[in-house]
């Protein structure tokens, strides 16, 4: 699904914290969003969700205009979030959280799909999702987005607290799913896996898109690397 965003503002109550931001996601793409702690990327990310009302600017969908759409519809147009913190519910089952993903009847992909994607999922699948590590509920937190068939998927974080070795595992089911056509915007602090998964990198500053590359370009750029994100060596 081709995103684009235009003159987007944002923010909570007088504080505004997205500026006016351009952004251009081909269908089919997938984009690591980075940028240093605050500059706004998870306010974007809510935003395109529809979490938090736009205050300015739009954002197109396919060449629909869906500003100020609400989540659920937007969730039904095609967009899944998963967002920073994996929620889950404790008391149910992994298999109960998938079939709840696709009770509401429009498009969804086999749960079967899903343990494809995330095999250990399968293993797991009679087991209360309170009681799986964190990785396993990243893990159903992204199966779960995946379940109900999103054409865009936006992620805050996935690696956020999870050993080397899960990230790994997360890196290759998210490779997976974007070879099989799915547009992804990934808000990543973990470098090797921003970089790893996608074919564009965006950077931001202060509300902004400040610079747009394909990602093995950046990947080879330290200096702009250090300037924007304050990587060290
Ligand atoms: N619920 C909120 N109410 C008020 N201000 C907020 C709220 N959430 C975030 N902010 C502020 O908005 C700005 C951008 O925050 P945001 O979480 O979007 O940044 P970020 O780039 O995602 O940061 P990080 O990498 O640390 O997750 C920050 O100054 C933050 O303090």
């Amino acid at each position: 699904m081709k995103l684009e965003v235009r003159e987007l503002s944002a923010g909570y109550g007088q504080g505004q914290v997205l500026h006016g931001l351009d952004l251009d996601l081909p269908a089919g793409q997938a984009l690591a969003l980075l940028g240093r702690n605050g500059v706004g990327k998870t306010t974007l990310v809510c935003t395109l969700a529809g979490l938090l009302r736009p205050t300015g600017g739009r954002v197109l969908l396919d060449g629909r205009d869906v500003t100020g759409w609400r989540p659920d519809r937007l969730a039904r147009a095609g967009v899944a979030l998963v967002p920073q913190g994996r929620r889950v519910w404790p008391a149910l089952t992994v298999h109960e959280h998938l079939a709840l993903a696709t009770r509401h009847g429009g498009r969804t992909w086999p749960t079967e799909r899903v343990y494809e994607v995330f095999p250990r999922l399968a293993q797991r699948r009679r087991h209360l999702a309170g009681q799986l590590s964190g990785g396993e509920q990243q893990m159903l937190v992204i199966g779960r987005a995946l379940a109900t068939d999103p054409r865009l998927i936006l992620m805050d974080e996935p690696s956020e607290g999870l050993a080397p070795i899960v990230v790994d595992q997360v890196a290759e089911a998210l490779r997976m799913v974007v070879r099989e056509g799915l547009t992804l915007l990934l808000v990543e602090h973990d470098l090797h896996l921003a970089l790893g998964v996608t074919e564009q990198a965006a950077v931001m500053v202060r509300g902004l898109i400040v610079h747009r590359c394909p990602t093995p370009q950046l990947r080879g750029d330290l200096p702009t690397m250090r300037r924007l994100l304050g990587v060290a060596g």
